[in-house]
């Protein structure tokens, strides 16, 4: 039976508030000891025993079997084999980093430990043969433990020693205010309350003393909510207030800095040092000035006159100091920072004056990761950071502010807080449910579906931030003259291409940007499609098409007084062969058609192909081409639906989601163009310029996973499988939720979104 133990998955209960705490897993006993013959003398008496037991429950989806194992004496237990006590792996040694952790324990969870040991000691049966049971749960941390209880930031919880040894990683070593757990359910991933985050943000900073602080001179120093709330030159004490008040997840990380104004060569440059020796490594390098020259206690958000200076006292700067004291600063932890003279040299001077002194050149995003590990911000607001900093247009900065101040995680933490509302109600059943009444289906139904909506709404706008994040490359491509460097010129309001009645005037790739809706757009007009036995303009021709190879979109031009050509119909299977999809398609794009010179076409009066009701001289115009294309309809006034549509042939018709009249000489229908292309993208909500924040690919991915997990648990019910399968994959979803906000995030995950980020931020 042991082989089968691979195959079960422990799953630690989670409860309401994060994970199931001991007492209400032996009601009857407040104990974990494991009361039972551990011996397995019957899998009966197991079952029996189940109360005297902290019985968990382990499922093996493959076989349908629910099976319970105890997290104090790893029995095993299958209702429908039989019992399976033996069969448990003990599980590995605790580390030794496991020490500094148990120091950091709350004397609440000591003590839990104690008497759960004594409760252990009474109750252990002779019979007892597990050696491991005979050890104090302290013990077992250091050797090979069935549990341990521990207070994480208030709620106790089981831990398994697997799951506590790999919270010992020495990134999240540290207790306060961010607890870390590792759930075994989630194949290790680590779990971070943020109920125990203190100085969440949106409320601002943690109330201190220093908020009476009367504000003289006050003026945000750090505008991506830094706790630089004002300069102020009053005594206000804080420098008395030492950090070791104030929980900090990273208090015993080395003190970091690094340029945080990058490496452009402005008047100003700023050094950061953050870490709990920020101060004294300052004070080796800052010389102050004035009356501080003979005695200096460096007070909270103050700044100082002085100079930098090396190890020999070798002047390397005039200098102006900040110091930001834990709470109270980006971090959270204490943060001093130097605004040298810019221009590259000063500042890295005075920076490694900083690292002789005894600071750690920072990582890429480390400020941004401590921030986050001390409760300063949630994972989602840490994203929305490195997407301001690296914002293209106003459109997406707007976006990123709005996530930065809480907008996805508001929206999640609503849908988290909804799932967790359905796992205590489904686990209280599990527990008590001779004493509740009967589960509501057709009710659980609904709020699933209404926790799946959520989501669904929450997803819709992942792909217009992710256009605002990433922008699109546009390809301009058609014959000679039809007027695509023209287009260019007006759509970007600019003289960046040359523009003259030669055919074959352009010869290379030229690149323009523009936002389109606050989408960063980057134009590329391209040489005029032809054959030509001028060797520059073959070139140029071969450029052509590569450009719209590799192009998000590329837009045909064609002119809109003559029509489709033939020219144009062999420059359109050059690039699209027998259509898209098809093998000799080389463009990977969607792709738009636009009727430029639309001043010059000559308005029909017959009903016949190509005619027009619309008068030439309107706003724009834009036509659908057959059933199959988008219709798109021109953005100004003066647009007649009846338009006929641009007489092409059928795989043109299906190749182009839509056709846009324009005039760039007149520079006519370019709003239409901007609809049509937003519309093409995926995001049509932004012409109108209505977004606020939005999800990224990493929390899109995230919401999926819970969205399936839902389904998951919706087919669980309709199948009236047992109601443990419906908590897992009520678990699952709330884990993926947990993910976007970084409330539930693997080490990796973590890794992976600060080494985005720029160094310095
Ligand atoms: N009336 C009118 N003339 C236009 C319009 N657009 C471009 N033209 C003219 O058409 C001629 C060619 O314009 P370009 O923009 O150079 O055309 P192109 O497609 O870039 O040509 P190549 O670079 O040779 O491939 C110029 O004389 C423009 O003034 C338009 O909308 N209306
Ligand atoms: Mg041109």
């Amino acid at each position: 039976m042991a082989t089968g133990i691979n195959r079960i998955k422990v799953s630690p209960v989670v409860s309401a508030s994060g994970w199931r705490s001991l007492g209400s897993r032996s009601p009857g006993t407040g104990s974990s000891a494991c009361a039972g013959d551990a011996t397995g003398s019957g899998g009966k008496a197991a079952v029996t025993n189940r109360k005297s037991h902290v019985w968990d429950r382990a499922l093996a989806r493959d076989v349908h079997t629910l099976n319970y194992s105890c997290v104090v004496c790893h029995a095993f237990h299958c209702p429908q084999r039989g019992p399976d006590i033996h069969a448990w792996s003990p599980p590995p040694p605790a580390p030794n980093s496991l020490m500094p952790f148990l120091a950091t324990m709350s004397p609440k969870a000591n003590a839990l430990s104690r008497s759960q040991a004594a409760a252990s000691n009474a109750a252990r049966p002779g019979a007892m043969r597990h050696q491991q049971q005979q050890l104090l749960p302290q013990s077992h941390l250091r050797t090979a433990a069935p549990c341990q209880a521990v207070d994480f930031g208030g709620a106790l919880s089981v831990v398994h020693p697997y799951m506590a040894a790999q919270v010992l990683q020495p990134r999240f070593g540290r207790m306060s205010p961010r607890s870390v757990l590792v759930n075994a359910a989630s194949g290790g991933s680590t779990t971070v309350r943020s109920d125990a985050n203190p100085m969440a943000m949106g409320g601002g900073d943690t109330p201190t003393e220093d908020d009476d602080d009367s504000g003289l001179g006050s003026g945000s120093v750090d505008g991506m909510g830094s706790s630089m709330d004002g300069v102020d030159g009053s005594i206000s004490g804080s420098s008395a207030r030492s950090h070791t008040d104030v929980g900090l997840t990273t208090k015993d990380e080395d003190t970091i800095a690094s340029i945080v104004t990058g490496v452009s060569h402005g008047s100003v440059a700023i050094i950061r040092v953050s870490g709990t020796e920020a101060v004294s490594i300052a004070s080796r390098v800052f010389r102050p000035g004035g009356r501080f020259r003979f005695g200096w206690q460096p007070e909270s958000h103050r700044v100082y006159y002085g100079t930098a200076v090396d190890g020999d006292e070798r002047l390397l700067d005039e200098v102006l100091l900040i110091v930001m004291l834990s709470p109270r600063s980006y971090t959270a932890e204490d943060v001093v920072e130097f605004h040298c003279h810019g221009g590259g040299v000063c500042a890295s001077r005075v920076l490694r004056s900083l690292i002789e002194a005894g600071a750690r050149p920072a990582k890429p995003g480390e400020f941004t990761l401590r921030a986050f590990l001390n409760g300063r911000l949630d994972l989602a607001q840490a994203e929305a950071i490195s997407e301001l900093v690296g914002a293209r247009t106003a459109a997406a900065a707007d976006s990123a502010l709005a996530g930065l101040r809480g907008g996805v995680g508001t929206a999640v933490t609503d849908l988290r807080s909804r799932c967790l509302d359905l796992l205590a109600e489904l686990e209280a059943r599990l527990d008590f449910d001779e004493d509740l009444p009967p589960i509501d289906v057709p009710e659980l139904k609904r709020r699933i579906e209404g926790i799946q909506a959520g989501i669904e709404k929450t997803l819709r706008t992942a792909r217009a931030g992710n256009l605002l994040r990433t922008g699109l490359q546009v390809a301009i491509v058609g014959r000679p003259n039809v007027g695509k460097s023209s287009l260019l010129n007006a759509w970007t309001n600019s003289d960046r291409a040359i523009v003259t009645e030669i055919a074959g005037t352009t010869r290379d790739v030229l690149e323009a940007t523009l936002s389109v809706g606050g989408v960063p757009v980057t134009l590329l007009d391209t040489a005029g499609i032809r054959q030509s036995s001028d060797v520059v303009e073959r070139i140029g021709v071969e450029r052509s098409q590569a450009a719209a190879v590799a192009a998000d979109i590329v837009i045909m031009v064609v002119d809109g007084a003559t029509g489709w050509t033939d020219t144009d119909t062999d420059i359109f299977r050059a690039l699209w062969g027998d259509g898209p999809g098809s093998s000799t398609c080389k463009v990977k794009g969607l792709a738009l058609l636009v009727a430029n010179k639309d001043d010059l076409r000559v308005p029909r009066t017959d009903n016949g192909p190509g005619s027009s009701t619309a008068d030439s001289g309107s706003n724009c115009t834009a036509s659908s081409v057959g059933a199959s294309a988008a219709h798109i309809q021109g953005a100004g006034s003066g647009v007649s639906a009846k338009e006929s549509p641009l007489p092409l042939p059928l795989l043109a018709r299906e190749t182009f989601a839509a056709v846009v009249r324009t005039s760039a000489s007149e520079r006519r229908g370019l709003e239409a163009l901007d609809a049509a292309l937003l519309k093409l993208a995926g995001a049509p909500q932004l012409a109108s310029g209505g977004m606020s924040w939005s999800v990224n690919e990493r929390q899109a991915e995230a919401l999926v996973r819970s969205h399936e997990a839902l389904m998951r648990l919706a087919e669980s019910i309709a199948a009236d499988m047992p109601l443990d399968f419906w908590t897992i994959d009520l678990r699952a979803a709330l884990l993926a939720l947990g993910e976007v906000s970084g409330d539930e995030v693997a080490e990796e995950v973590l890794n992976t979104v600060f080494s985005r980020f720029c160094i310095g931020k």
